[in-house]
C-alpha cells in the first residue's frame, strides 16, 4: 500500500531519486472491454519521474479510458499498473494520490476561488496557516492573486480552468492526469494556458499525463507522445520522432499534414514517377517492397522553376491553388506523372517574396530524399482513418 498518511507535502516534488530503479509508472498489458467491445488491447507504457506524456489519437481510440484506468476510475480487465515498483492496479482512486483535471472546469459554482482550491486539501489535516500559505503559493503560480473571493461565474473560461488546475495540484499529487483540459477554451487562451501548465509542471517537478486529440497541443507540450489507434498504442516517441519518423501511415497522416505519393521499391531503390532514390535507411524494411507510399511534409517539399525541356531531379507540376497561412504560403499543385494527384508545398513568406509563385505556373517539385517516409501500399486505408 502507498503511504497515505502524509499531510503537508511540499508542492515542489523532489523526484523519485536515482536509487529507485523502477519507473515512476509502469503500465503493463492493459486490456479493457465494455461488453463485447474491446476499448484497449495490450497497452504497455513506462512513464519516468517528471515526464510530461500526451496520449494522442482520434475520438474513440481509448485515450480517456486509459487515463481513467490509471486514475482508478475504471477497472481494467487485464494488465497491471505499478508506481515506483508498487502494484496499484486495484487501489481506489483516493489512495493513488493522483490529481485530475477534466475538460469541464468542474468548479463548485457556490464556492469562491479560495474555497474551490482548498477543497482538495480538506482531508489533509493541514493547519489553517499551512492552508493559507499553500493557497497563496498556488494563486501566484496560476497568476490569480487577489481573486480568491471571486466566484467561478465572475471568471473567464481560462481563469476557471487555472483554478481547477490549482485545485488538482493543491494536495501535491504524485501524478497529474489531464483529460482534454484545454478543449473547451478558445484558441488564444488555449495556447497561453498550455504554456502555463507546462511551466508549472516543470517548476513543481510533477509527472503528468494529458489526453488530447489535438496534435499541435501534443507536439508542443509533451516530452513523449503516445500515439493511439483503435485501442492500441501505435507509436511512443518524442514529438520530433513522431513528426519526422512516424512508424505507420496512420501516425504520419494523423500528426500534421503529409503528402502521400505512390512509389515503388525494388533492389533497395525507391522510384516516384521519374525520380529514383536509395530507400531511406529507417524505412528499408522487408515490408517496404513493391508498391509503396512515400510521404513528405509540405514544408520539406521544394519548388523550382521548370523549363519545358527538362525535369532532372524534379517532377513537373502545375500550381492550382494558393493559400496564405500567415507565416507561410500553402501551394497546391497537380502532378501529371503521378496520375494527377495533388501535392502541397509550404513556402515561407520570405521564399514567396524572393521567388513568387502564381496559380497556373509550371514548377518542378523536388523531394529531398532524406525526408521521405515510406510505408507499404497495403496501409493506404490508414490515411482515411487518420484524417476522419
Ligand atoms: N462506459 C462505457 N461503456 C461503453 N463503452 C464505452 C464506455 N466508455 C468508453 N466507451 C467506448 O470505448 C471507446 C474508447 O472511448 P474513450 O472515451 O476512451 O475514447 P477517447 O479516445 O478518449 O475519445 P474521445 O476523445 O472522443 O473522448 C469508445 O468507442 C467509447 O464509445
Amino acid at each position: 500500500m502507498l503511504d497515505t498518511s502524509r499531510t503537508a507535502m511540499p508542492l515542489m516534488r523532489q523526484g523519485a531519486g536515482p536509487a529507485n530503479a523502477a519507473p515512476f509508472l509502469r503500465i503493463s498489458g492493459i486490456d479493457k472491454r465494455f461488453g463485447s467491445f474491446s476499448a484497449l488491447r495490450n497497452v504497455s507504457l513506462d512513464v519516468e519521474d517528471g515526464e510530461f506524456i500526451c496520449f494522442l489519437g482520434p475520438s474513440g481510440c481509448g485515450k480517456s479510458t486509459l487515463l481513467r484506468i490509471i486514475a482508478g476510475l475504471e477497472q481494467q480487465n487485464a494488465g497491471t499498473i505499478h508506481s515506483l515498483g508498487q502494484d496499484i492496479s486495484n487501489l481506489p482512486p483516493a489512495q493513488r494520490q493522483f490529481g485530475i483535471l477534466f475538460q469541464s472546469y468542474a468548479l463548485f459554482p457556490n464556492l469562491n476561488v479560495r474555497e474551490n482550491i482548498v477543497y482538495g486539501l480538506r482531508n489533509r489535516r493541514m493547519r489553517g496557516a499551512e492552508i493559507d500559505s499553500r493557497l497563496h503559493e498556488l494563486l501566484e503560480l496560476i497568476d490569480l492573486k487577489g481573486s480568491e473571493r471571486k466566484y467561478p461565474a465572475q471568471l473567464s473560461g481560462g481563469q476557471q480552468q487555472r483554478v481547477a488546475l490549482a485545485r488538482a495540484i493543491a494536495p501535491a499529487p504524485r501524478l497529474l492526469l489531464l483529460d482534454e483540459p484545454l478543449s473547451a477554451l478558445d484558441a488564444k487562451v488555449r495556447v497561453h494556458l498550455r504554456q502555463q501548465i507546462r511551466d508549472l509542471q516543470r517548476r513543481l517537478g510533477l509527472t503528468a499525463i494529458m489526453v488530447t486529440h489535438d496534435q499541435e497541443e501534443a507536439l508542443s507540450m509533451a516530452d513523449r507522445v503516445v500515439a493511439m489507434r483503435d485501442g492500441e498504442v501505435e507509436q511512443i516517441g518524442t514529438p520530433t520522432e513522431i513528426y519526422h519518423t512516424p512508424r505507420s501511415l496512420f501516425v504520419a497522416g494523423f500528426v500534421g499534414k503529409m503528402n502521400i505519393l505512390p512509389g515503388r521499391v525494388a533492389g533497395g531503390r525507391l522510384s516516384i514517377g521519374s525520380l529514383n532514390y536509395a530507400v531511406p535507411a529507417l524505412y528499408d524494411t522487408a515490408e517496404n517492397q513493391g508498391e509503396v507510399i512515400a510521404c513528405l511534409r509540405p514544408e520539406q517539399m521544394r519548388l523550382r522553376p521548370l523549363n519545358a525541356s527538362e525535369a532532372g531531379d524534379a517532377l513537373p507540376a502545375q500550381v492550382t491553388h494558393l493559400e496564405f497561412l500567415g507565416s507561410a504560403w500553402r501551394v497546391t499543385l497537380v502532378v501529371p506523372a503521378l496520375g494527377d494527384i495533388e501535392v502541397t508545398a509550404d513556402l515561407s513568406s520570405r521564399d514567396m517574396a524572393d521567388a513568387p509563385v502564381a496559380i497556373g505556373d509550371r514548377m518542378g517539385v523536388v523531394l529531398p530524399s532524406e525526408r521521405l517516409v515510406v510505408f507499404p501500399a497495403s496501409q493506404t486505408s490508414q490515411v482515411r482513418e487518420a484524417v476522419q
